[in-house]
């Protein structure tokens, strides 16, 4: 990994995340979510407008029950849309699709089932055409990908919730899908092994350079990991804040993103969205 990234001063850049058709991979527009209650219609998004570039990775952070999930899971096809639209390459979303994958905070494998057999849950799924070496070698490549080559044939009951994560990270890679969805991947991991599964992730998405979309609490990882910061407003009607570039070069590491002159000012950016 480059240990350096070059320390040149920028300003702070934020933008209408209005890009050209040919460049769009999401096209969220004017999308709105309903919920019926027994006390009326909470409206949690309204008019919530927000372009994502191919192979871009971007972090969205907002208060808690803003609607960060709600509109994650509208984009997978898991939550019905109440208003607007949702497409991808330019193709309105009808429900959920192997376009798509989705990395929940916890990763939900089958127990009794082995990390490989796990993978190739969705594997088989996505790709019933190939042979059955194609399938395993495939699932067998992510599990290698994300440090579990010794784990292959471990029940998913046996592994650690770090590991359980990895699992989940190479399920969702294995089905090569063109869009990656997270929603608080880490969030119950301790630091240490969050860290390592950051590195993990980016390290896979370098080399795939698939689209990803990823909710997260953690100001630090939001401007680690991504190259825009998409800030929502707090509900209800939430829509999109403000969206912050992060212009720091790639491969980064921790260390070069810590030392970089502009990473307190982003930080100060969103801290400031956060508390006003
Ligand atoms: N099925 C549902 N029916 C009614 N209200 C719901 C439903 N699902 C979510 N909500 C409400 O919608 C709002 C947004 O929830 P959502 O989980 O999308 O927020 P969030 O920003 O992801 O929260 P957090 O950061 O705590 O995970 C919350 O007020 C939540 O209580």
């Amino acid at each position: 990994m480059n240990a350096t990234i070059e320390n040149k001063k920028t300003d702070i850049i934020t933008d209408n995340g209005l890009f050209p058709s040919s460049q769009v991979m999401l096209d969220l527009k004017n999308l709105k979510k309903v919920y019926p209650t027994p006390k009326g219609d909470y409206v949690v998004l309204e008019n919530l407008n927000l372009q994502i570039k191919k192979e871009e990775f971007v972090t969205i952070i907002g208060h808690s029950g803003c609607g960060k999930t709600t509109m994650l899971s509208m984009i997978a096809g898991l939550n019905e849309i109440s208003g607007g639209n949702i497409s991808v390459l330019g193709k309105h979303i009808k429900g959920p699709g192997p376009d798509r994958g989705v990395i929940f905070q916890s990763p939900s494998l089958m127990p009794w089932m082995t990390s490989l057999q796990n993978v190739l849950l969705g594997v088989n799924q996505v790709f019933p055409d190939a042979t059955k070496w194609q399938r395993n070698d495939i699932a067998k490549y992510y599990l290698q990908k994300v440090g579990l080559e010794d784990a292959f044939n471990k029940k998913a009951s046996e592994l650690s919730q770090g590991m359980q994560q990895r699992v989940g990270i190479a399920r969702a890679f294995a089905i090569k899908p063109k869009v990656l969805l997270l929603d608080e991947p880490f969030g119950m991991l301790d630091s240490l092994t969050r860290g390592e599964l950051q590195d993990i992730l980016i390290e896979i998405w370098n080399k795939e350079k698939i689209t990803a979309v990823m909710i997260t609490h953690d100001v630090d990882e939001a401007i680690f990991l991504a190259d825009r910061v998409v800030m929502m407003t707090s509900g209800p009607r939430a829509k999109i804040g403000d969206i912050l570039n992060i212009d720091f070069e790639r491969p980064r590491t921790r260390k070069s993103v810590l030392e970089h002159d502009d990473y307190y000012k982003y930080r100060k950016h969103l801290i400031d969205f956060l508390e006003h």
